[in-house]
Parts: C-alpha cells; structure tokens; sequence
C-alpha cells in the first residue's frame, strides 16, 4: 500500500511540536566521519509516514550513519519526563547484548510441556533438549547450548529420510536427520539479490529460504525467541533427496536442459515443470527449520490475525480502509487482558522489519493457555524489497499507539548505537553454513526500519496520548 494514496487510517491533523527548547542531535548515533551524518532538516514534522529518507550507501565502510530529529525529540522528550525508565545516555553505554541479557534473565518462564517435566533420559539429542526447554514464555533460553550445537546438528548431521509436507501451499519437505531429528526444509527458489518483482502481490511470492533463516536470527537479535531455529545446509539433491523420497516425488525428479538436476514435487503452488527446483548441477541450498514437538505433546492453537490483509487482488481488508479496528480487538478475548496484543504487536513489528506481509494466522502452543507468546512460523515471504519499507505492516502500531516497553527500549538502544540493527543481524547471521544470509541493503533496510517505529511512537505521543497508555510495561 501506497501511504501517498491511502491516508484513511492516519489521523487528520498531526500536531506540530515546539521543538525550540530541543537540539535535534542529542540521542543521535554516535558521530563518525562527519560527511556520512545526515540530519533531515527541512522536512515536515509528523503527518508524513515513510518519510525517512533512503540510506546512502557507502560501500567501501560498511557504516552508514543517520539521525532522525523525531526520533531525538521523543527520547529526550521521554527522558526528562522519568529518567528512571527513560535514561538513554546509561542505555548508549550499556552493551546492546547486556541489555538483551537484562532482559530475558528477569522473564519468568512459567510451565514447561507436561511430557517434559520429568524427562531425564541418559542421553539427550539437542533436539530432544530443544524441545524440553519449550516454556511459556518462550521457545528457549538463548543461554541453551544445545541450540547453537542444533543449528550444527541441522547442517551436518546425515539425512535418512525425505517426505512431501502435506498441507502447505507451496512445496516444503520434512527431514529426518540420523538422531531422529526432524526439520522442514524449503528450497532455494532465487539468489539473494533477486528482489520481489513491483507487479506482485505478497500472496503470489515465492517463499525464500534465506528469509526464513535471517527471521531466526532477527528474532533472536531482538530478544524475542519466538522462531524455531533454522539453518542453511547444501544438500546433494541427488543422495539426499531423490533417493530418500517415495515414488511420488521421486518421480518428479528430471534433468534440465542445462544439465541440472531439478524437481518439483506435488503440492498447490508452483508445483509443476515450469516452476521446478533445479540444483547446480546436483547441489541445492535450502533452509532446515527445526520440528516443533508432536501435536500430542504440544498441540497448538491457530489464531487468525486480526490484521489479516485480504489475499484478494480486488478487495482491501477492513483496517486498510477503517481506523477503529484496535478499538474492537481491544474488547475481545484475548487481546482484552494480559500480553497478547503487545506480543501481536511485536509480530507485526518484526514482521515489518523483515517486510513480511503473509501473517494470515499465528499459533501458540495450547498448553500455556492465553499468557504465552506467539510462535513466529512460516517467515519465508520476508526480505523481498531492500528499498522498500511496507508501512501498513505497521497497521497495528499507528492504529492502537501501542508498544511494549521493553520491545521499546530495544528499539531506542539500536538507534541510539553504537550497536545498530544491521550490525547484530549480520553478526549473528555470520554462523550460517551458507552466509551471507542476507544482502546488504537488506541489512540497511532495518537500520532504516527501526526509526520508522520509533517515529510511529512520536506520533502517536505527539497526538496526544498519555505516555504511559502507548509504552506498557507488560
Ligand atoms: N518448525 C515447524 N515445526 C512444526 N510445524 C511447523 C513448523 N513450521 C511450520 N509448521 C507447520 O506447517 C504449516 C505450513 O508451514 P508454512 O506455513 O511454512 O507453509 P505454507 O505453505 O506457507 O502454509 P500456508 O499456505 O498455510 O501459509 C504451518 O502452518 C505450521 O503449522
Ligand atoms: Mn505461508
């Protein structure tokens, strides 16, 4: 969506501040050469979304640098309000991984899976540890060794059998590893740089296996732990694959014109000759998601997304075309009490930062009841667009002026630096067997997407809402 054209949901008039007290640089990221610095004097405050101006690249330093004098306002603004929760020159000092650590050390993780709770086997895969320290709060402690040594596991370990995902829309396969691990696994479709084409729509994108891998690590990086860990392996399509498979995929298998191995497997979407997986010549990349435990010890809920767009190329969703949608799913249960809408939030926020627009549903394991987080599965439509940043995933942020304090204050340190969104993301991408996960300007573009939240919480303080009903502490 387009905001030049589309401005329904924003709030007629944007108040104009009196910044005369401020100075615009106070919270800006630490100066390095002075030419890379670019302040955006000149430009409207407020009423424009998406007005953050393109990142200049500079290729040869890997460092770009910009401030937002919004941005610089609200922390200071916020800061001489209460300096006990808003005291940004301490968080500037403090590590961005210290602040993370903070964090997820003080969270309760409440109840664990019932099956686990007294399941001591002598020998325990990673897996099997993976999947008992599953808790309320979150798919696992980023203290957990055995996730790294999992996301090994996934890239090493050999593969003894291959199944076609029933189900899904388009071609995924389970992978069985020889600890009885298991994974799904999506196939690169196109090179990382290939970007989504301007006359698609979001339902018709190929899903990308590196996105899939880069939302683990975005999730991770941001303190989250709501995506099963993922990693990158090259799989012989030949060994691998097409000798593990049954006969209905097996069958499937042929060889291109240019000598490549190729498949395309059975399933509802781009499952035919012209839509076929093809290997160079045998060798193919994909993404190996870690299984979630069985539905019989952790079944779980599906839950249609109130902010659901509308898979149609006609019609719009109603939040696309109303500004009131926050105010009814505040009445309903679950968003009525408890996390649920902040974690809905933090959702579309990590969903925006990535520019994935196919949360149709999310899912929580049923066994924690409503107090539990969301499961961020299915993440492979993300990082389709480098220089675009799709503002209307950030429909429920504008619409309910909502944010949970501590995703804020994560959000406020990766601004204020010296650590920057890019910076960790690519850091913690580094592992992959199959680095670099993510292009550059992709990196960037969270650099960039991380002051349009931030911006989107001036607005709605500047429009007049109480700080402490848009920042909660819950
Ligand atoms: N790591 C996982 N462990 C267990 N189940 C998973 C995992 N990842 C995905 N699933 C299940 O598989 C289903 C299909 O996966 P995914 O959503 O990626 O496929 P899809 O083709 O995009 O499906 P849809 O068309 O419904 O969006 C998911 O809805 C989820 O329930
Ligand atoms: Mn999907």
């Amino acid at each position: 969506m387009n905001y030049g054209e589309n401005t329904a949901h924003m709030s007629a008039i944007r108040k104009r501040l009196n910044k005369s007290n401020y100075t615009s640089d106070d919270f800006s990221p630490e100066k390095g050469d002075p030419n890379l610095v670019r302040g955006f004097q000149g430009r409207p405050v407020g009423g424009i979304r998406n007005n953050v101006q393109p990142l200049q690249f500079y290729p040869s330093s890997n460092f770009v640098n910009y401030t937002d004098k919004d941005v610089d306002y609200l922390l200071k603004k916020l800061q001489s309000i209460n300096k006990e929760i808003y005291n940004f020159e301490k968080l500037r000092k403090m590590s961005y991984k210290q602040l993370i650590e903070n964090y997820s050390d003080s969270i309760k993780k409440g109840k664990y899976l019932s099956a686990y709770r007294t399941y001591e086997g002598a020998y325990m895969t990673n897996w099997e540890k993976f999947h008992k320290g599953i808790h309320q709060t979150a798919l696992y402690d980023p203290k957990d060794q055995s996730i790294n040594g999992l996301l090994r596991d996934m890239t090493n370990e050999p593969i003894i059998d291959v199944e076609m995902k029933e189900g899904g829309t388009q071609l995924k396969l389970i992978i069985t590893f020889s600890d009885e691990g298991q994974a799904l696994f999506k196939p690169m479709r196109h090179s990382r740089d290939y970007e989504t084409l301007p006359d698609h729509f979001y339902f018709t994108d190929y899903e990308r296996h590196n996105a899939e891998i880069a939302a683990f690590h975005l999730d991770k990086v941001l303190g989250f732990y709501r995506v099963p860990p993922t990693a990158g392996r090259k799989v012989n399509m030949t060994y691998d694959i097409k000798r593990l498979a049954d006969r209905k995929l097996a069958k499937t298998f042929f060889k291109s014109p240019a000598n490549n191995v190729c498949f395309h497997g059975a399933c509802s979407y781009y499952c035919d000759t012209s839509h076929a997986i093809c290997g160079n010549p045998d060798m193919l990349e994909g993404s190996f998601a870690t299984f979630l435990p069985p539905e019989k010890i952790a079944a779980r809920k599906t839950w249609r997304n109130p902010w659901k767009r509308s898979y149609s190329k006609h019609r719009k969703a109603y939040w696309e075309a109303y500004d009131d949608l926050c105010e009814k799913v505040k009445q309903r249960a679950p968003y009525n009490k408890g996390r649920r809408l902040l974690d809905l939030i933090d959702m579309h926020i990590f969903d925006f930062f990535q520019g994935n627009m196919d949360r149709h549903h999310y899912e929580t394991i049923k066994d924690f009841g409503n107090n539990t987080f969301h499961l961020h599965l299915d993440n492979g439509r993300g990082f389709g667009k480098s220089i675009h940043d799709e503002m209307s995933i950030l429909a429920p942020i504008y619409q309910c002026c909502q944010i949970r304090y501590s995703t804020f204050l994560k959000l406020a340190k990766l601004y204020v630096g010296p650590e920057k969104l890019s910076s960790e993301t690519r850091s913690s991408l580094s592992i992959d067997s199959i680095s670099p996960i993510l292009t550059e300007p992709h990196l960037y573009a969270l650099d960039r997407r991380v002051i349009k939240v931030l911006k989107e919480i001036y607005t709605c303080i500047e429009d007049g809402k109480p700080i402490d009903e848009v920042i909660i502490d819950r």
